[in-house]
């Protein structure tokens, strides 16, 4: 069986990512929040566009006022007045100033801006109170942020905020995006049925659709819901190769343990899928299966155990970097662990890396862990709402004490 590292290197060296000319759709800026960028970005523009000024104040050449101070101020003639938006009209000259304005134009013959607070007006005239500490000072350079022609976004990079504003600056209305991965999702069990019907004795919703379509979406992919297949090979062998021929990922849930009516192997089998992996050394997600199918492009599938806790804690510790790795992301698609303290104790067997789920908050500038009340049977979900993190306690550990480090899985979508 291997451990978890293992099946997460063997996992993520499936990956195909997406292609950077096949896998691309046009979208409008507007929506491209959380798209991957699929070709470079260059501007022809410079940022600056053109010299400007950094301050509310006085364009001035530095050699007039090196020496100015509130006992020998320079004087200098106002010539002409610069808002924003305007182009100025004037060269200044020796004891000559501009009234400028913040993220207005420098005109030509000045070098340097005053801030108003350190000045003094009389009509026509300004009054400089104190040298600037250096020359040029408050002036934004023309391409002093940003060479026109050269890389401004990489390809493999999410689009957040800041990267859509640098977008619009550059008038980048439309632009080249990976497409969202497809990932096709099925439940297997004959005690599962949809929300709306009323339960029977035996019965169970099947949450763990709702729980993955909810997760593949978050991961930045497009769920493609298949709904719920009895424990029948047949009907079992049609949802698959409908979701082998239709998705970059497929992602069942339950059938993948030793019960009779465990079907999953079976089915992998006469699909003449490669198994990867069957099992791994953790808890809860022992059964895991990974596989892939002798089909061009074939999806790596994940049998994800049918315990709706396994189903989230391998979504998480296997699933979403999948998914993100194929997505086009160059980089940051790989799970996110940082160290906290403990503040319960956490317990295991030891027998298999164990995954403990709760809360992780800052105390005191210090990540703390709470451990999730109630029980961490595999088969409660109950617990699991309101958690954002996993402890993790490596095979061999079977114990971390009240204010023991441990080291936690971040459930964040984001990074
Ligand atoms: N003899 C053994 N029995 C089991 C073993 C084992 O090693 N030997 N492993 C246990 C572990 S660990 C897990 S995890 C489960 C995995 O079971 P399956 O993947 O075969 O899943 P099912 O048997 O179909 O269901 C398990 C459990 O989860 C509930 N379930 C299933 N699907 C859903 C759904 N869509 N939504 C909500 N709940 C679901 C199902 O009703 C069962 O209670 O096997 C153990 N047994
Ligand atoms: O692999 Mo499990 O421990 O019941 O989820
Ligand atoms: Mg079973």
């Amino acid at each position: 069986m291997p451990s978890v590292s293992d099946a997460e290197a063997i996992i993520l060296n499936l990956v195909q990512l997406l292609n950077n000319r096949q896998d691309v759709e046009i979208i409008d800026l507007l929506t491209a929040d959380g798209r991957i960028l699929a070709t470079p970005v260059i501007s022809p523009l410079d940022f600056p566009h053109w010299d400007n000024s950094a301050m509310d104040g006085y364009a001035v050449r530095y050699e007039d006022v090196q020496h100015s101070n509130t006992e020998q101020p320079a004087v200098l003639e106002i010539v002409e007045e610069i808002p924003a938006g305007n182009q100025p009209k004037s060269t200044i000259q020796l004891r000559q100033a501009a009234r400028i304005f913040t993220g207005a134009v420098m005109p030509v013959g000045a070098d340097t801006v005053i801030m108003q607070e350190k000045t003094r007006r009389e009509t026509n005239r300004v009054f400089i109170l104190a040298a600037p500490t250096k020359p040029q000072e408050f002036v934004r350079h023309k391409a002093s942020f940003y060479q026109a022609g050269t890389q401004l976004l990489p390809a493999g990079i999410k689009l957040n905020a800041q990267e859509i504003a640098v977008l619009a600056a550059v008038q980048c209305s439309k632009l080249n995006v990976f497409r969202r991965p497809r990932v096709a999702i099925f439940s297997t069990g004959d005690e599962l049925v949809t929300l709306d019907k009323p339960l029977q004795p035996g019965q169970i919703v099947d949450s763990n659709q709702y729980a993955l379509a909810a997760l593949v979406k978050e991961s930045g992919a497009e769920p493609l819901l298949l709904g719920i297949v009895k424990d029948d090979p047949v009907a079992l062998k049609q949802v698959f190769s409908h979701a082998i021929a239709n998705a970059d990922i497929v992602i069942s849930s339950g059938g993948v343990s030793v019960g009779d009516y465990d079907y999953v192997d079976q089915i992998l089998k006469s699909l003449e899928a490669k198994i990867h992996i069957h099992s791994v050394e953790m808890r809860p997600g022992k059964p895991l299966t990974v596989a892939t199918f002798p089909t061009q492009n074939s999806p790596i599938y994940f049998g994800l155990p049918g315990n709706p806790a396994a189903v989230l804690v391998t979504f998480w510790r296997f699933v979403q970097p999948t998914i993100k790795k194929l997505s086009g992301l160059a980089e940051g698609w790989q799970p996110v662990f940082v160290k906290a303290r403990s503040h319960d104790e956490l317990r295991s067997d030891g027998k298999r890396e164990t995954y403990i789920w709760g809360s992780l908050n800052v105390v005191d500038g210090v990540y703390e862990f709470h451990k999730a009340g109630g029980s961490h049977s595999s088969g409660n979900l109950i617990n699991l709402a309101q958690t954002n993190a996993l402890a993790v306690l490596p095979t061999g550990t079977t114990l971390i004490s009240p204010q023991q480090e441990v080291q936690i899985l971040q459930l964040t979508t984001d990074n």
